[in-house]
């Protein structure tokens, strides 16, 4: 057994313990946590357990990116997003290392609050120009004078398919990005929506270990990209304009279904008569909708981002939704089955890059697409023949 101790401070220890057998983690366990070095058991993992162990530089990297994360500094999150974000082998190892103890540290942190999440997290969608950039700046400003902690992430894999992004530029929410107590992180520019959801689902862990209590991952909704949204979070937002019919016709039933509170933003000045009516027109269609949960039926309400109205309530009722979840153990059950979508999701992506660039399948691609491009073989053949030729070939 190695133990490596150095001070940073007058009142903080870190602690690395590299080599640990079960036996050595239940003794040092018991060690730090007579000495009320409590926070210092999140170091305990073993990563070398699950990863392949790392150099003394790459080491050094995580050491600091997880000290300067569970510190708050927003520097260090914003960098440990980045590594969570490349497409790098290496970089995506050493990420996995840093999760590691992230993931580590939460348990800590969720055992010293009774088993309570550190973070709510929310998912907020809506078709372009529904107001989202107005409502996350009003209301992230609202939370922040609260002292709350917000952090949004994006999740928009639209601009590397169309080179632009739905979810807007820079200036979108400029005043909370000012706020010390907000973190605003926009989308990775390149990416599937599969490598976008993993790198979100990792960046919220990283946020919640940097202390963000409210994490926002806003999306629009006009894609695949709010179904995996909703199964990373807590608590799933639409928001609609005051519009009906034509308007709302890339809005899918299927999001609806997903809702646990539908907010109608832009009810102010001539607005709020039609905002009244699709907020009927919501109540009426949500209730002919599948039961959920056995606690909460969504709701539906009018806001107005602009001036702020109804804002103070909408985070009422969703606070009233978290309690109620945390209290009746559908939200701990949720996250849970979460993490299966989350590993399979995971397996799914790396499966196919793994099929796609395995030698004996690799060569074979583009020509079978063009077989199957010009009618000349059906596309099950050709998917036969690509997985015989993978299956034979490891
Ligand atoms: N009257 C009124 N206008 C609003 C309100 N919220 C947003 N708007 C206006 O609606 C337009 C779109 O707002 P955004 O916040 O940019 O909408 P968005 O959904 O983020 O759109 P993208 O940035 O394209 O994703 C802007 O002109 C806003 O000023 C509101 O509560 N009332």
């Amino acid at each position: 057994i190695r133990i490596r101790r150095f001070h940073l401070s007058p009142y903080r220890y870190f602690l690395r313990v590299e080599s640990l057998t079960p036996a050595h983690l239940d003794r040092v366990k018991w060690m730090w946590s007579s000495n009320g070095l409590r926070r210092e058991l999140c170091q305990q993992v073993a990563p070398d357990q699950q990863i392949e162990g790392l150099s003394d530089r790459e080491q050094r990297l995580v050491d600091r990116l997880y000290n300067g994360l569970i510190q708050g500094h927003r520097a260090c999150l914003a960098e440990a997003i980045t590594l969570v974000e490349s497409t790098q082998s290496r970089k995506k190892k050493i990420a996995q290392f840093l999760l590691q103890k992230v993931l580590s540290y939460h348990r800590e942190q969720e055992k010293l609050n009774q088993g309570k999440p550190l973070a709510f997290r929310v998912g907020l969608s809506g078709p372009p120009g529904a107001g989202k950039s107005t409502f996350i700046e009003c209301f992230g400003k609202m939370l922040t004078e609260r002292k709350y902690k917000v952090s949004v992430l994006a999740v928009d894999p639209s601009s590397s398919t169309s080179g632009g992004s739905l979810l807007g530029d820079k200036t979108r929410m400029t005043e909370l990005s000012r706020d010390m107590n907000a973190y605003i992180r926009p989308s990775p520019t390149r990416g599937t929506l599969g490598g976008v959801t993993r790198t979100t689902n990792e960046a919220i862990l990283l946020c919640e270990g940097g202390g963000y209590n409210v994490v926002l991952v806003e999306t629009v909704g006009v894609g695949q990209s709010e179904f995996a949204v909703a199964d990373m979070v807590d608590m799933f937002i639409l928001l609609l304009p005051p519009a009906g019919g034509d308007e709302l016709q890339g809005i899918k039933r299927g999001i609806i279904e997903m809702a646990d509170l539908v907010a109608i933003n832009k009810a102010d000045g001539d607005l709020v008569v039609p905002a009244r009516r699709i907020q009927a027109e919501y109540v009426s269609a949500m209730k002919l909708l599948r039961k959920r949960s056995k606690v909460w039926r969504p709701k539906v309400m009018r806001i107005s981002a602009k001036t702020g109205e109804g804002i103070s309530d909408m985070w009422d009722k969703m606070t009233e939704f978290r309690d109620l979840m945390l209290t009746s153990g559908e939200l701990i059950a949720k996250r849970r089955k979460q993490q299966k979508v989350w590993m399979w999701n995971l397996i799914q992506e790396n499966m196919l890059e793994h099929f796609r660039s395995h030698l004996a399948v690799k060569h074979k691609i583009p020509l079978l697409e063009e077989k199957v491009l010009s009618g000349v073989l059906s596309p099950g053949l050709a998917a036969d023949l690509l997985l015989k030729a993978f299956k034979d070939g490891l």
